[in-house]
């Protein structure tokens, strides 16, 4: 189990080491418009699964939705202090 706070680090040191396998590093090369859709993708199943299915289901999309989106801030350069100054 890990913090929104220690996959982000995980996710930064990923992207600056780039080790082989790294799903992460394949989704950074890919881009801010693959991983924006990305994101539509996983939103869309956490609506479904609020929806639809169990609790666990939901939690484990939202799971997603969060990895995909801290992807995409280190895309683009975007810090959690970057998020945060707007809660
Ligand atoms: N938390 C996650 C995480 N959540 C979601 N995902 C990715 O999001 C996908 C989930 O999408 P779907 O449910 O649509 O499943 P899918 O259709 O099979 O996905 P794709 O076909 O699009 O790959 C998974 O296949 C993963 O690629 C994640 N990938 C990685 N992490 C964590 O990120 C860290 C770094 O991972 P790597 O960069 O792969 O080492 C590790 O701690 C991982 O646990």
């Amino acid at each position: 189990m890990k913090s929104f706070e220690q996959l982000y680090a995980e996710l930064a040191e990923k992207a600056q080491t780039r080790p082989e396998g790294s799903g992460t590093v394949a989704q950074l090369d890919a881009g801010v418009h693959a991983i924006g859709k990305k994101i539509v993708e996983e939103a869309a199943e956490v609506w479904m699964a609020a929806e639809y299915e169990s609790k666990a289901e939901a939690a484990e999309e939202i799971s997603q939705l969060i990895y995909h989106l801290q992807v995409l801030m280190l895309a683009k350069g975007i810090s959690l202090d970057d998020v945060y100054s707007h809660l």
